[in-house]
């Protein structure tokens, strides 16, 4: 079935969106902003969704940060929003780490990424080393014959990291190949990240090296992974059938989206382009709406 596209300026088309969906999810590079800029008209829409009393959670695969910083990000942006309406990929795969896997406490994780794994981690009561590191966190060649494995790690987490060197994916490679049954976690498998400026390399092209060295995929806990709806329903009722997911990325939002049996609506700020949702190259993963911008929403209220 192919995708409705929702006309600039049809306001008809959405405001009969905003009468059909209670709980709007929104993904957040490439919907609400790309790196530090954000996209024209989601603060406004953020609002008038508020004003109708509507449910609104942001779902990011982004892991730099932690939900409590992400709200730093979202007040600087002047954007409500509560720590509770955040959920970040870090802090899903933290839960998954403490409650899925209930990591024994005598076990830690090694970490390969920023801090906002590692407040999450703490958060959760994780052990872990690595990340932010000064010692991990060098451009100098690794020893392996200086190296000493730390036989409680039992994860190796991968996130986004803008400081990745052959001393982290060395040190994750070692884990995973000596401590016996190491667990390769990834936060997110997004293959770039939409920076204000262009694309960049994303998380998932943080872990391939190690995937390619492995020759093993990690499970990752990220979108589409459900274990991101879990989070988001372990503390938010909504009716699947009155909810829908916004996003900027196929494989990811509108694939979580769909395999969370809730509504999707792709915007072509971010990641995906148009060529993608239609004629002959189209994804096969096909989103219910599509819409220029999350900001053409506001004609609704107009
Ligand atoms: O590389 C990444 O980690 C992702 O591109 C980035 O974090 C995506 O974030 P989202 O679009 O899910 O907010
Ligand atoms: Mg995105």
């Amino acid at each position: 079935m192919p995708p409705t596209f929702l006309e600039k300026g049809a306001r008809d088309q959405y405001q009969a969106l905003l009468e059909k969906y209670d709980t709007w999810l929104f993904d957040c590079d490439g919907v609400l902003w790309n790196g530090d800029r954000p996209v024209d008209g989601a603060k406004e829409v953020l609002e008038m969704l508020r004003r109708k009393n509507k449910l609104i959670v942001f779902v990011t695969n982004n892991a730099t940060k932690s939900r409590k910083n992400y709200k730093k990000k979202f007040d600087k942006l002047g954007i409500d929003a509560a720590v509770d309406e955040i959920f970040g990929s870090a802090y899903a795969a933290a839960v998954y780490i403490s409650s899925v896997m209930k990591l024994p406490k005598d076990k830690k994780v090694y970490v390969i990424g920023m801090s906002g794994i590692e407040e999450e981690l703490r958060e959760e009561g994780i052990a872990f080393i690595g990340g932010t590191d000064p010692a991990d966190n060098t451009l100098e060649p690794f020893s392996l014959a200086d190296f000493t494995l730390d036989p409680s790690v039992a994860v190796v987490l991968c996130g986004l990291d803008t400081s990745i060197n052959y001393t982290k994916l060395s040190k994750g490679f070692q884990y995973l190949t000596r401590n016996e049954g190491c667990v390769f976690l990834a936060t997110n498998e997004d293959s770039t990240y939409p920076d204000s400026s262009g694309l960049l390399p994303g998380a998932g092209s943080v872990s391939a090296p190690l995937r390619f060295a492995l020759g093993r995929d990690p499970l990752s806990t990220g979108k589409p992974s459900k274990t991101m709806l879990d989070c988001v329903r372990a503390k938010h009722d909504f009716d699947p059938t009155r909810t829908i997911m916004v996003g900027d990325r196929l494989n990811t939002d509108i694939l979580f989206g769909q395999e969370g049996g809730v509504s999707t609506l792709l915007v072509l700020t971010g990641i995906t382009k148009l060529a993608e949702v239609t004629g002959p190259n189209a994804s096969d993963i096909v989103p219910e709406y599509v819409s220029e911008s999350v900001g053409d929403l506001a004609v609704a209220e107009g």
